[in-house]
């Protein structure tokens, strides 16, 4: 997992979830977030016309967090995040703390073998009902009618959040670069506005010290090469072994691990070496994943496969 900002966050900050955005920005001004920023023009372009609200952006994809990350270099508002919104939303914000979240130009993910990846899943409203101040937004642009439909349905049937608004083909004062690209192809255009009614608590996975797990036991050592491929599930968690490699000294094993936390999957290694008698098996130095009930799970489940 890689983490870049435009101001950089201290590790030590990240020790601690959900951050402190007042000790982050150095100050009390609201925040506002915007999920997939793509190339960022949309944030500068906000950040610069409002210098007294706070924006924090997420994004997946590196090459464009690279991008929106050289434009809005010198901007002291803004912070952004490589990390799936759906996650990022829940764990970053605690309850009542986002003024307003923008979503533009989502990728729909139509398709029944993608819908896993579409944000507007019902947690997703679940969330924004925690996070955002009362009366906070969810603002939406899209050139997908039914994608704006769900967003409706969806936020509004829990009783969360009431429409402010659905139009079609909006006078937009900023346009992003999709939103400027359907318009060339002639595509209408949706937003839609929601604002929240109703305060919903929800269950954050990490919360508090980001501290993870190390396991001391004896080990089958034999048993790693049975690793590979391996799946162990528990409830939410699902930890898959993708690779088991010996260092070159011989003396320790690196675990290449995938793991989910319901939709959210994180890769990193854990190791297993022998110290006095005993192997440990921990996280790898090299990896930072976020420590969520998963990633604490597969020291667990890996160290009771090898144990003896
Ligand atoms: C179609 S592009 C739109 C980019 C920009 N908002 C615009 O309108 O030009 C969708 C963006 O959302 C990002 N994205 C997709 N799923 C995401 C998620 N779960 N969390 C954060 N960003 C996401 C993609 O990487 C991509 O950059």
């Amino acid at each position: 997992m890689i983490k870049l900002y435009v101001k950089e966050i201290k590790p030590a900050e990240f020790d601690f979830l959900p951050l402190d955005w007042t000790g982050v920005f150095g100050n009390t001004n609201p925040l506002i977030v915007e999920i997939g920023f793509g190339s960022g023009e949309y944030l500068l372009e906000l950040a610069k016309r409002y210098p007294e609200k706070n924006f924090v952006g997420f994004e997946v994809s590196i090459t464009s967090m690279k991008k929106a990350n050289n434009r809005l270099k010198d901007l002291n508002n803004v912070r952004l995040v490589i990390t799936d919104a759906r996650f990022g939303m829940r764990e970053f914000f605690g309850p009542r703390t986002v003024e307003k979240v923008i979503m533009n130009f989502p990728v729909p993910w139509d398709k029944k073998s993608h819908e896993r990846r579409r944000v507007i899943v019902p947690e997703f409203f679940d969330t924004l009902a925690n996070v955002l101040v009362d009366g906070g937004t969810f603002e939406l642009a899209t050139d997908v009618r039914w994608y704006a439909e769900r967003t409706i349905e969806t936020g509004v049937e829990k009783g969360y959040f009431e429409l402010v608004e659905f139009v079609e083909n909006p006078d937009r004062e900023v346009k992003t670069r999709y939103e400027r690209k359907w318009l060339s192809y002639g595509r209408d255009i949706y937003s839609v506005t929601l604002r929240k009614v109703k305060h919903v608590e929800v269950e954050r996975l990490i919360g508090g010290h980001h501290e993870m797990p190390h396991i001391k036991c004896q080990v089958d050592e034999s048993k790693f090469s049975e690793l590979p491929g391996k799946v162990f599930k528990e409830g939410a968690k699902v930890v898959v072994i993708k690779g088991v490699y010996k260092s070159v000294d011989g003396g320790a094993y690196i675990l290449k691990v995938i793991s989910a936390d319901g939709d959210f999957q994180q890769h990193y290694y854990l190791v297993a070496y022998p110290d006095e008698g005993e192997w440990i098996i921990k996280l790898d130095s090299a990896s930072n994943p976020y420590r969520t009930p998963a990633v604490k799970w597969s020291v667990k489940a890996i160290a009771k496969f090898v144990g003896e």
